[in-house]
């Protein structure tokens, strides 16, 4: 079923199985649901197990009250891989969805065999700039700032009128249910994984679009920085949300770092 309780609220997840083989576990970015995974997933499926979940107060899962604590976030998402069963996955996270990851991995180092950081930091923004960002949308709501949060999400080549998919994503970020939106900007806010991501002691690929407004280049190369042995790579064209403006090459570098971490066997 796609709905199930876990930590106390009802998440939607959907798991595309493969008969015992690894497992990709992707968590995406505020503002977003699962589905801004799809072109990704459909080039991996088949190869991978692969499972995708709407954070607690985006999609269908249940949005509880503002505001949300990171660890509450990675109690979730805990809690759906207990759930689920899953065994030593690739955990693949996106902005807030890769603070997650970082976290969980930090309080769970045996959770995951290996973490992809897209689009993501140690530390994303800073505590005036969340405030800031909550104390809008409380007086305007979502739309009153999501002009200059689109600029941060696509380059200018997507982010066009007539292009449906920019249309049908924005309506995805207009439509996130507020609490969900202003829990996890307080989550954001509160969230500092400088110490913990330094001792992260697995194997990880750190990822950013060329273009991203909201974790720039330089910010992922810091967080790579911070992790021994870990690789970077940056996604030309594409701005906060690669899996959708780039999703062969997203997929591409999935799949190369899975075989790296899974082995030259596995996930065939
Ligand atoms: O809204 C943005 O600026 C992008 C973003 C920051 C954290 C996250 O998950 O998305």
């Amino acid at each position: 079923m796609p709905f199930q309780r876990v930590n106390g609220i009802v998440i939607h997840h959907r798991v595309e199985e493969n008969a015992g083989g690894p497992t990709l576990v992707f968590a995406n970015s505020l503002g977003t649901d699962f589905r801004i995974w799809d072109a990704v997933v459909e080039r991996l499926a088949g190869t991978y197990g692969i499972v995708r979940y709407d954070k607690r107060g985006h999609g269908l899962s249940e949005a509880t009250p503002a505001p949300y604590a990171m660890d509450t976030h990675i109690d979730d998402l805990k809690g759906l891989i207990d759930h689920l069963g899953v065994a030593d996955p690739l955990l693949i996270g996106l902005s807030i969805g890769g603070m997650i990851a970082q976290g969980l991995a930090h309080r769970y180092p045996a959770i995951a065999k290996g973490l992809v950081l897209m689009d993501t930091a140690h530390r994303i923004g800073t505590t005036e700039l969340w405030d800031q960002r909550i104390a809008a949308i409380e007086k305007g709501g979502i739309g009153a700032i999501s002009e200059p949060i689109l600029e941060r999400w696509f380059t200018p080549q997507f982010r066009r009128p007539a292009n449906p998919d920019f249309v049908g994503y924005s309506n995805m970020l207009l439509r996130t249910p507020l609490s969900g939106y202003l829990g996890s900007s307080a989550a954001l806010r509160d969230a500092d994984y400088t110490e913990a991501t330094a001792k992260i002691d697995l194997p990880v690929l750190c990822v950013v679009g060329d273009q991203d407004g909201s974790t720039p280049p330089n910010l992922v190369r810091s967080t790579a920085n911070l992790i021994a042995g870990s690789r970077f790579e940056i996604v030309k064209d594409a701005g906060h949300l690669p899996c959708i403006e780039q999703p062969v090459v997203t997929a591409g570098l999935i799949a190369d770092f899975a075989t790296s971490v899974f082995g030259p066997a596995a996930g065939r």
